[in-house]
Parts: C-alpha cells; structure tokens; sequence
C-alpha cells in the first residue's frame, strides 16, 4: 500500500536525471557518514559546532557566506568553556582556537605543527612560483626577512614625503575643489600610487600606467578568489591572466635594475633610492645567493597586493567612523591644529609632516586608528594547516585539520573588551592601554608571522588621511548617510559596503574652517 506522499516522492524520483540523483545519494550518505563521525568522535577532539540548515559536506557554508564573523562568534559562545570548536567547510574541518589562550595556542605553535604555507597555497596564482608560502620554511622566513630592511625608520623618512606628494597629487587632480565620490574607491586608486611610488620606485610609479602595469595590475588583484582557498588548484581563468602580468612586471623590474647598476656603477656621485625594490636587488640569501627575477617580481607584486586592500578598507572604516561622530573628529582636528599652527598663511595646505610629528605627537589618530582596526581587521581569518597532532588544554587538534584564528571575532569578544560593538578609543588611550589583555588585539596577527607591512601601513594611513581632514569637508551622503555601513565579506578583505561610502566635499580655504 502507498500513501500519496510516498506516491509524489516515487514519482519525482523517476522524474530526476540518473546522475542528480547520484550525486544527491553520494552526498546525503557522505553528509550522513561525516556527521556520525563527528558526532563519536573521541572525547578529546574539538567539540563540532554545526546549526542548522546544516548541508552534507558544505557543512555550515550558508552561514559562513552570510556573516563568517557571527558564525565564529556564536561558536565561541557555545564552546566558552573550551576556547576552541570545529566548523565543516566544503568538506574540510575548520578548528578555531579562541580567547587569550587559544590566540596564544595559535601564534605560539612551531611551524612543523601549524603551517601557514599549505594554508596559503592559493598565493602561488598570483606571487608565482617559488615565492613567499610557495618556498621551505627556511626561505619564506629569508624572504619575509627582507620587510623589516626596505621597511626600515630610514626608509619610512623617505616614504612620509612621498605619500604626502603623492596623496597632494592625487586630490588636486581628482577631487579638486568639490563634488562627489566614492571613499572606498579613491583610497584603493590612492593607495595603489603610494605603495607603488614607495615601494617599487619613482621609475616604475612614473611607467605605472603607460606602461600596462595598471591594467596587469587589476588582474592580480582579481585572481585573489576566496574558494581558491579550499581548492587551490580548480581550474581558474585567472591562472593565465596572471602568468602574462608577472612578466610584463619582471621585464619592467628588470629594466630598471639593469639602469640603476648602471648608473651606479658609471657615477660616483649616484644615490641608491630607498625603496623596496633596491633592497630586494640587494638582498641575498644566508646562502650567499641573490633573489632571481621571479622572486623579486612575486615578492614585490605581493607587498602591493597586501599593501593596498588592507589599507584601503582601514582607511574607508576610520573615515565612515570618524564622518559620523563628531566628538572623536573634533579631537582629530585639535590634533592636526596644534601640528599646523595658524601662521595666517596657508598653514592646512603643505604637506610636511616629519616623521617624529606622525610617531610621536598624533596619539589621537593613533587611538582612533587602534579602534579601528579593533572593529573593523581586514582578515577576518587567519589559518595554518595542521601537519601534527596538537594538543591544546587537553583537546587534540588533529593532524589534517585547518586551524584558524579570528581576528574578527576575537576582538569583539566580551571576555577580551567591555562593550566589545561600540567605538570607543579611549580603550587606547596611556591610561587603558595596560588593561588589554595578551592577543586581545591583533589586526596584525601575531608571532613569527606578524605583518612586516605593519608600520609602513600605520604611517601612511596617518599621514594621507589627515592629510585629507584637513584639506577637505566631508560629508557622508547616499545610503550611508542614515546607516553604517555593513562587512563586505565577497572580497579576499572586509571592506565597508560600497552602497555606504559615497561622500560629498569640498577643499578647505583656511586653517580656522578646520
Ligand atoms: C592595515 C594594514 C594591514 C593589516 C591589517 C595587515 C594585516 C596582516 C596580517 C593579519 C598578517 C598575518 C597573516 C597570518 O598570520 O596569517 C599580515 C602579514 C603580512 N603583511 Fe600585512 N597588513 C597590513 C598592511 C601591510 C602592508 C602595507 C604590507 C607591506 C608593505 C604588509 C605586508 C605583510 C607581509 C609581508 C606579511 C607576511 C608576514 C609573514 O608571514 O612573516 N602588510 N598582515
């Protein structure tokens, strides 16, 4: 006997191609497995954290597409007690370590037990071979190594002027005097010339767009796909794309080392520039071997790549922070005044801000760029593939598995910061800074893995976007004048949502309209 229920579930079955129903068996029973698996799993395991609608070998996706920041937050609440849960992913379990301990756990572990380069392996698309988290450990280490000599306090002296130039340059010939635009875009066209003027030279900035490496430039950048990053190795129209633009940049670069040996050796009186890419011509390996071609090209169009998105979404976040509260813009301001006394001039206008003022006499920027970053890290996950057994406060983080870390999350939660969703940077201020707790903030990530980037990017963020308080009246129009705006998670960093960064301006004539 059949009930019609049965009767419309046979007859939808017949009705089905052969091989979707295939799929959908080898799913539910793989889905089925993997949940029985997880659900015995020995005691000592990270607790499986799932909600429903919980998808065979997706695993929570759903979730973690809509809001991953939220997704990690609700595991943290219900696994408080162990500082530590595993989601699935496509198929792969995702252990996140959490809380002080856990962020210690994380950014302690020896690289033989936590890996960050199989972690990473989808960079190898667009650094190309044998650069970075494609090297052995020795060498990825060398070749990070070389950060902390190009982004040294010397260089940084050279590279504040030259932000200030390019950033001068860039409004007079974009914004002008008023009209509208959009935050998030101008400070991606913006910070592209900085890094590239700082970073890769005054001959390759001058080349930048005649050149093709603009419009190259955009297909590395657009290679950064967020699946890549379970599945390196899926067949992507980028893969070629980039292959082209790593060597119309290695032919440039090469071009320009060739010039400068030149000139180096044909003139006494010849000055080394100080940018990233002399030193990269410099470098050598503890080895004694200098850096090919290739790895000065992936090396030097990753620093770019990492350089300008993080910055970009720091700068969109701060601006769409400080446009909508009036007290801490005010107290930006107070700041930037006393810097540029009124001399009855033009005291806003020229752009010499030393070293010393950016370092030493701006707290407020910096407690309001703490928050920021506090709020709003552009990585919202930081992993490393598990190649050991680890064991952590009596749980055994398996061999296979990818453990991450977020930043995101971490530094919203309410064991770490009161009130962890308000901006509030007084939590910076001399007076608080002593009560934030070990890893309670880490936009920069932590251990032998902490960004090399991360002073040249607190610089130049400092310097171009007080720069433009005080060269410009903005307001915030649009959507986002009635509503802040939301995380961005469709791209490789959390940006604002582009709907909400419109904003209007016009060019400030005196210092008293600051
Ligand atoms: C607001 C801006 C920035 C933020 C928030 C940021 C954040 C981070 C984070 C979280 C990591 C660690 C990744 C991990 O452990 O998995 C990292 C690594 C790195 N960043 Fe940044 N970054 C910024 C800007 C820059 C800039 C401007 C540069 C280059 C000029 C840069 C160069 C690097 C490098 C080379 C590494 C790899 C370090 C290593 O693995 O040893 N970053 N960054």
């Amino acid at each position: 006997m059949t009930t019609p229920l049965l009767e419309t579930v046979q007859q939808q079955l017949q009705d089905e191609p052969l091989w979707k129903l295939v799929v959908a068996a080898c799913m539910v029973s793989y889905g089925l497995q993997s949940l029985l698996a997880m659900l015995m799993a020995p005691a000592n395991r990270p607790p499986f954290y799932y909600e429903l609608p919980y998808i065979p070998w997706l695993g929570s996706l759903v979730q973690f597409a809509v809001n991953p920041r939220e997704l990690i937050q609700r595991g943290m609440v219900a696994h408080k007690d162990k500082n530590c849960f595993t989601v699935h992913l496509f198929g792969t379990p995702m252990t996140f370590l959490t809380g002080s301990e856990g962020l210690a756990h994380f950014f302690k572990a020896r690289e033989h037990v936590f890996d960050i380069r199989e972690a990473y392996a989808m960079t190898i698309i667009t650094f190309g071979p044998g650069v970075c988290y494609d090297c052995p450990q020795s060498k990825m280490a060398q070749q990070f190594a070389f950060f902390k000599d190009g982004l040294s306090d010397k260089s940084f002296i050279k590279h504040m002027e030259l932000v200030q130039e390019e950033t001068l340059q860039y409004f007079d010939k974009h914004w002008g005097k008023s009209g509208e635009a959009d935050i998030l875009q101008t400070l991606s066209d913006l910070y592209t010339l900085t890094s590239s003027r700082c970073l890769l030279g005054d001959e390759i900035r001058a080349q930048w767009n005649e050149s093709g490496m603009a419009e190259h430039y955009i297909a590395l950048d657009h290679s950064f796909v967020p699946i890549l990053f379970f599945f390196p190795s899926i067949p992507n129209p980028h893969r070629s794309k980039c292959v082209t633009a790593r060597e119309l940049f290695k032919e440039m670069f090469q071009k320009v080392i060739d010039k400068r040996r030149q000139a180096e050796a044909n003139d006494d009186n010849y000055q080394k520039p100080h940018d990233f890419l002399q030193v990269l011509m410099e470098a050598k390996y503890r080895d004694g071997s200098e850096l090919e071609m290739q790895e000065i090209t992936g090396i030097m169009i990753g620093v770019l790549l990492g350089g300008q998105h993080t910055s970009n979404v720091t700068g969109s976040w701060l601006l769409s922070h400080l446009l909508r509260e009036p007290k801490w813009l005010q107290a930006v301001m107070d700041e930037q005044r006393k810097l540029f006394p009124d001399d009855g001039e033009h005291a806003i206008h020229p752009a010499t801000l030393t070293f010393d003022q950016v370092n030493k006499e701006m707290p407020v920027m910096d407690q309001v760029l703490s928050e920021t970053l506090r709020l709003h890290p552009p990585f919202f996950q930081l992993s490393r593939k598990v190649l050991e057994d680890s064991n952590f406060n009596g749980i055994t983080i398996p061999k296979g598995n990818i453990v991450n870390i977020s930043p995101s999350a971490s530094m919203r939660d309410p064991a770490m910061w009161d009130d962890p969703h308000t901006f509030d940077p007084t939590r910076f201020a001399p007076e608080n800074k002593d009560k934030i707790k070990q890893y309670a903030w880490v936009p920069f990530g932590g251990g032998m893995h902490q960004c090399g980037g991360r002073k040249f990017a607190w610089n130049s963020l400092k310097v171009s976007l007080t720069w433009i308080l005080r060269n410009y009246e903005i307001e915030i129009i649009g959507k986002g004048a009635n509503e802040f705006p939301k995380e961005d998670y469709t791209t490789m960093v959390v940006a604002p949502t582009s709907s909400h960064t419109r904003v209007r301006f016009k060019r400030r004539e005196q210092v008293d309209s600051i």
